[in-house]
């Protein structure tokens, strides 16, 4: 992933100890011992450092912790989440357990100079991005990372804090509880309980509500990590599955349906190990956590089937991708896509005599990354025959489709996603439908529909009419201003939409916001005679744009 700023060149290799947030909101080293290396840096400066590898360097994550013979847990989870999410992953192997589907058998700890010495080999060699710990059985283990991790800094520290395995059996004693509490949660960026294991690391206290949830966070992130995830999967009594995160500033809700399987073991080290993926591919804290979550959630959803061993708990499928029936048409978001966005319109085509399919087409070879089909007044029938062929040129060039407010024609035709509006079908219920996999993006003109956004499980923000427009009616404008202020109040990838064109677009880049990503425009790519034309001329607009202005436009926030 490569990052522009006019002022600044990328730099190669990024072993520096910058880290994702601190308290104070500044950048510093991960080494919370002894001398504490302040580098207090511009986010989009961290940015370069974390994302700006020149030499293909793919990301790294190295795993401490134990074996799980079961192959849901541990070591081998964290193995097949990186692996399912495109990034390397080196082991430590702390413990070997002997677990299967009814619990855990037997547990052999390994030489602390064993462990010493696998960290040494990867971290002194390899280029490590992010270390994620799971079960730390002994305090010697937490000093050996300590001391490691003051030699070799990385990037981000993942902490989940295995105590208890699901079945009940105790993975690390409690004489090391204070080691956790005292040196392991003082150096993490994130640590990652579930409820038990909170209430064990606060000293007992009972969690019963979301409420409980929030305080225990609270208290959590009193005692030195950056961020805290508190998850909520065991909560008594609550339909959703509910996660609290807390950045030390703001709480965050994060809710996804409870799916109901016997397949759960292993969801907690996955969640961490996608965590620290995704911060080694370079995203945001919270962008990193909001993907794992949907990803535990696809991974149980596909799992659900899976029918290995006797017990009470079996495995989740991490590799669902290799299974999806049509896993060679999915097309994953990415931000980036947002760059130049095609909304199509069916009057205009009309106009100038131009099929659907055509104008899609077009619009794609003048650059198009995204395509829209907003046709309001096809019937039912014809919307969803252009869609079908529309999808199939957009397949052929990997550009995604998304269909305007039409979830049925979405779902018949299995398009990428959909847009809608605040007056369309709500986010949430148009989550449940299309799952956890398709794209959507929703309108949004205040800070309160883009936290609503966010909160619902939207992928993207679209905002606008940032200038007049004719293409929709009664349209409130709400100028570059209202742009500005939606994407700050949003941690959502948004696209500018309304009255853009050749002329204005540069003012909307210029806006400068991080997770500003790039404009959607339908007249002036579509009511002229030659749409390839007009995409290319926008497009080259934009690029000249960025590279100048320095907006890091393809960052995953
Ligand atoms: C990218 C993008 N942003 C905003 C809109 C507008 O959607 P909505 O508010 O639902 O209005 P209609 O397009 O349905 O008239 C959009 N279509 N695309
Ligand atoms: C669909 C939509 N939503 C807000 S403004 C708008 C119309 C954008 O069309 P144009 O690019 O022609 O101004
Ligand atoms: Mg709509």
């Amino acid at each position: 992933m490569a990052f522009f700023l006019s002022y600044s060149t990328p730099i190669a290799h990024h072993k520096i100890c910058t880290v994702f947030s601190s308290k104070q909101g500044s950048r510093h080293a991960v080494d919370q011992f002894g001398s504490v290396t302040l580098k207090a840096m511009p986010e989009e400066m961290a940015l370069i450092v974390t994302n700006g590898s020149s030499n293909n360097k793919i990301p790294h994550v190295l795993t401490m912790a134990g074996s799980d013979s079961g192959a849901g847990a541990g070591i081998q989870a964290d193995l097949k989440t990186c692996a399912a999410r495109g990034v390397f992953c080196s082991t430590v192997i702390t413990a070997v357990t002997a677990q299967n589907t009814l619990g855990v058998q037997d547990v052999s700890i390994l030489p602390e100079e064993s462990v010493a010495a696998q960290l040494k080999s990867v971290l002194s060699d390899m280029h490590v991005d992010v270390v994620k710990t799971g079960m730390l059985p002994s305090t010697a283990m937490v000093k050996i990372l300590h001391d490691s991790l003051k030699q070799f800094p990385v990037q981000a520290l993942v902490v989940d804090p295995v105590m208890v395995s699901t079945s009940g059996h105790v993975l690390a004693g409690s004489s090391i509880l204070d080691m956790f509490r005292q040196d392991l949660l003082p150096m993490a960026d994130i640590v990652t309980p579930n409820i038990k294991e909170a209430s064990v690391l606060l000293g007992g206290v009972q969690l019963e509500t979301v409420t409980d949830m929030r305080s225990a966070a609270k208290s959590l992130h009193d005692m030195g990590p950056r961020n805290v995830l508190v998850k909520g999967g065991d909560l008594p009594s609550s339909s959703d599955a509910v996660d609290i995160f807390f950045d030390g500033k703001d709480f965050y809700e994060l809710r996804s349906s409870r799916i109901q399987t016997r397949n759960t073991h292993g969801t907690g080290c996955t969640m961490a190990s996608c965590i620290a993926a995704e911060l080694a591919k370079g995203s945001s804290m919270l962008s990193a956590v909001k993907v794992a979550k949907r990803y535990v959630e696809t991974a149980l959803e596909y799992g659900k089937g899976i029918n290995i061993g006797n017990g009470p708990q079996g495995p989740l499928d991490h590799m669902f991708k290799l299974k999806r029936k049509n896993s060679s048409k999915l097309r994953l978001f990415e931000p980036s896509d947002l760059f130049l966005y095609a909304v199509t319109d069916s009057g205009m085509n009309k106009k100038w005599g131009h099929s659907i399919t055509d104008a899609v087409k077009a619009a794609i070879e003048g650059g198009a990354t995204i395509v829209q089909l907003r046709e309001k007044d096809a019937e039912t029938g014809e919307f969803l025959e252009a869609a079908k062929s529309c999808l199939e040129i957009c397949r052929a060039h990997n550009t995604p489709l998304l269909i305007n407010d039409r979830v049925d024609i979405a779902l018949a035709c299995d398009a990428d996603g959909v847009h809608v509006g605040q007056s369309d079908m709500p986010v949430n219920t148009v989550r449940a439908l299309l799952g956890p996999e398709k794209i959507i993006g929703v309108s949004c003109k205040t800070p309160e529909h883009a936290l609503k956004a966010w909160a619902d499980g939207a992928d993207y923000i679209g905002s606008g009419g940032v200038f007049p427009t004719n293409t929709k009616a009664n349209n409130r404008t709400i100028g570059l201003d209202g742009l500005k202020t939606v994407c700050l109040a949003s941690k959502l990838p948004v696209v500018a939409i309304g009255g853009i064109n050749l002329s204005n677009a540069r003012s909307v880049m210029e806006l400068g916001v991080v997770n500003l990503k790039g404009v959607a425009v339908v007249s002036a790519l579509f009511d002229r005679e030659c749409v390839a034309v007009e995409t290319r001329k926008l497009h080259n607009l934009l690029t000249e744009n960025v590279a100048n202005v320095g907006s890091a436009v393809t960052e995953d926030v």
